[in-house]
């Protein structure tokens, strides 16, 4: 793979629409699209397969809204998800989009069938850090972004340079990050498409985006790792049980 050029990417102040939001349009190298494609294609190694949106409150990948029983294939040479998105995680690390020691445990792989409803309009479960990281594959879709609080929506409505729902396009190989404000003050969608963007109907398709978090425990420890393995996250899930146990039982 080419050494990436991190000049190309140096996030800038437009590309951020709210605090604490960063878009980054054709982050993912072509190669890194591809072997991503592939790790979504092959399905779940040993993960559950779940249809609808359960609460996804353990370490690991979880998959959703595939259409079928997607079993791994058996002896491919096909990275896992983690693998694969780790090289992106450690070029967002070097640029300073993710702060130094933070990993991840938990990937959301969703799949998005051509024409479907989208995700309704909603903020991340606050089981989840502060940080979340999309990467979006196949077709082209437009996530909305509006503010929860009512004030800050009717400041920005009334306020003819400010929108107050914002709409940013995701294309294949873009990568967003939510963090702070935009994280736990806005909520964010994706409709049903067709969708248009910048006057244009962007053609229908299957989309796939695979989001990283970090279950949020008060005991988590700092990492060098950008993806926590198991045995870590499930020891640090475990003390955090006990330590829930023994603050109910006082
Ligand atoms: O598909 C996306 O990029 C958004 C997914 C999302 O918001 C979620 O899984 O919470
Ligand atoms: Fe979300």
């Amino acid at each position: 793979m080419a050494t990436p050029d991190f000049q190309k990417f140096e996030p800038s102040p437009s590309l951020s629409l709210v605090e604490g939001f960063t878009h980054l349009p054709n982050f993912l190298e072509p190669e890194e699209v591809q072997a991503l494609k592939d790790a979504a294609a092959a399905g779940p190694k040993d993960e559950t397969l779940s249809t609808g949106r359960p609460l996804a409150a353990t370490p690991g990948v979880h998959w959703h809204g595939f259409p079928r029983t997607h079993s791994w294939q058996n002896g491919a040479q096909i990275a896992s998800i983690p693998e694969t998105c780790l090289p992106a995680l450690h070029r967002l690390r070097h640029l300073g989009v993710l702060p130094a020691r933070y990993s991840f445990d938990q990937a959301i792989v969703n799949f998005y069938p051509e024409g479907c409803e989208g995700i309704r309009m909603h903020v991340d479960r606050a089981n989840f850090d502060d940080i979340i990281v999309g990467f979006s594959l196949g077709a082209a879709v437009v996530m909305d972004l509006e503010p929860l609080d009512t004030q800050e929506h009717d400041e920005a409505a009334s306020d003819p340079t400010r929108s107050h729902a914002k709409h940013v396009l995701l294309e294949e190989g873009s990568v967003y990050v939510f963090s702070g404000h935009v994280r736990w003050k806005w909520k964010h969608g994706i409709k049903q498409g067709p969708h248009r963007y910048a006057d244009e109907e962007l053609p229908l398709g299957e989309r796939t985006s695979i989001t990283l978090r970090r279950l949020r425990r008060p005991d988590q420890k700092e990492s060098d790792d950008l993806w926590m393995t198991h045995q870590e996250s499930k020891k640090c899930a475990q003390n955090h049980l006990r330590h829930l146990q023994l603050v109910d039982a006082c």
